[in-house]
C-alpha cells in the first residue's frame, strides 16, 4: 500500500457459542475493532484490534481512545510509530498495511462467499472445554481431523482435574498430542504434582499419548520458579501470559528461557518486529489465537505460517466457539 490512507474503524461485539472458562474466569463475549485503510489507488487493507487486557495487552477503552484521536487520513509514519503500550493496535494497523500483499486477503474479500483457506485440522490444536466435558467433546473434534488438543487446568480442584486427566489419557487415541494450559493458576506444589504426573505417564511405555507441554503453570511473577521447573522435568513447559507482548518475550528470552514460547500475534505487537526477533533468536514457538474474527485470524495465520518451527500445531482450532463467520462478516463489512 502507498503512503497515505483513509482510516475507518468500527467496534464489534460477538458472543461465543460457548464461554471460555479458564483460571482468569469465564469469557462470554469477544469485543474488538475492525479497521479499514484505503490508499490513493483505492486499494483496501483490513485489520483487527482484539485486545485481551487480563492477558497483558491494552484495554478496549485504550484502543478506542487511540482510534478516536487519529485523523481520517493517516500515513506509514502513524502506523509504525504506535507506542509499545498498544501492542494490539500495532498488530491491527500493521496487518491492514500489509493486507494487500497476501494471497488470502484479497481472495477472502473479493468473492462473496469465499472461505478463508485454512490449513487442514491436523496443523491445528483444538481447545477442549475445561472439566469433564472434555471427556465427550474430544471425539467430535477428532472426527474433524484434529490430532492435538489443549485442555484447561487450574480451574477446578487439582484432585478432580487429575482424575479427569487420568480418564482423558486413557480414552484419547494413540498419536494424540495433549497440551495442558493452567493460565498461571497453579501453586508451586501443584505445578510440581502436574509435571511429575505427566513425567510418570511419559515413563509408561504402553501409553502412546504425548503430553506436549504444560502452558503457563505459574503466574507471570514466578518466572524464576518456572525456569527452575523447566530443568527439573521431562515434560516441557510453555510460557504464554509471561510472553504476551514483544517486550515480555524479549525479557524472558534475555533471562534464559529456552523452552516453548506461546505467541499470540493479535496482542504481541508489531508483526515486523516479531519477525525480526524470531529470525534473530530461532525460538521454539506455538502460535495461538486471541479468539479474533477472520480478519485478525488471516493476519495471525500468515505470521504463524512464516514463523512456526518444530512442526507444532497452531492454537487456532476454535471454530466451535463462533457461529458461521462469513454471514456475520458480510453484515459487519457492509456497515463499514
Ligand atoms: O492457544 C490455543 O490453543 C487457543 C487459544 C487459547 O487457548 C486462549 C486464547 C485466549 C485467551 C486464553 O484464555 C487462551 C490461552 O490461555 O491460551
Ligand atoms: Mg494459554
Amino acid at each position: 500500500m502507498t503512503n497515505d490512507y483513509r482510516f475507518e474503524f468500527r467496534p464489534y461485539q460477538r458472543r461465543f457459542l460457548r464461554s471460555l472458562t479458564t483460571n482468569h474466569g469465564k469469557w462470554d463475549i469477544r469485543e474488538g475493532i475492525i479497521l479499514r485503510l484505503t490508499d490513493e489507488t483505492l486499494r483496501v487493507g483490513w485489520g483487527e484490534i482484539a485486545p485481551i487486557s487480563w492477558f497483558g495487552s491494552e484495554t478496549l477503552e485504550q484502543v478506542l481512545d487511540f482510534c478516536r484521536q487519529l485523523p481520517g487520513e493517516i500515513t506509514d509514519e502513524t502506523i509504525f510509530s504506535i507506542p509499545d503500550e498498544l501492542p494490539a493496535c500495532q498488530f491491527g494497523f500493521e496487518s491492514a498495511w500489509e493486507w494487500g500483499s497476501w494471497k488470502w486477503g484479497n481472495e477472502f474479500f473479493s468473492m462473496p462467499n469465499a472461505q478463508c483457506p485454512m490449513p487442514n485440522a491436523q496443523s491445528f490444536s483444538a481447545l477442549l472445554p475445561f472439566g469433564e466435558a472434555a471427556l465427550n467433546q474430544w471425539e467430535t473434534l477428532w472426527q474433524k481431523g484434529y490430532r492435538t488438543f489443549k485442555w484447561k487446568i487450574g480451574v477446578d480442584a487439582i484432585a478432580d482435574e487429575l482424575k479427569i486427566f487420568e480418564s482423558l489419557t486413557r480414552i484419547l487415541p494413540a498419536s494424540t498430542k495433549l497440551r495442558l494450559d493452567a493460565n498461571g493458576g497453579l501453586s508451586y506444589e501443584e505445578a510440581n504434582l502436574w509435571l511429575r504426573t505427566c513425567d510418570n505417564l511419559k515413563a509408561n511405555a504402553e501409553l502412546p499419548l504425548e503430553i506436549e507441554f504444560i502452558e503457563q503453570p505459574l503466574p507471570v511473577e514466578q518466572f524464576q520458579q518456572m525456569l527452575e521447573l523447566s530443568t527439573s522435568y521431562e515434560t516441557a513447559i510453555a510460557l504464554d501470559e509471561s510472553v504476551a507482548t514483544l517486550k515480555q518475550l524479549a525479557a524472558c528470552h534475555q533471562q534464559g528461557w529456552r523452552e516453548i514460547f506461546v505467541i499470540k500475534p493479535g496482542i504481541v505487537g508489531s508483526p515486523s518486529r516479531l519477525r525480526k526477533f524470531c529470525h534473530q533468536h530461532q525460538i521454539d514457538t506455538v502460535f495461538s489465537s486471541v479468539l479474533e474474527t477472520a480478519i485478525g485470524r488471516l493476519a495471525a495465520l500468515q505470521i504463524a505460517a512464516e514463523l512456526s518451527r518444530n512442526n507444532r500445531a497452531i492454537g487456532f482450532g476454535i471454530d466451535h466457539f463462533f457461529e458461521q463467520e462469513e454471514t456475520w462478516f458480510q453484515t459487519l463489512w457492509n456497515d463499514l
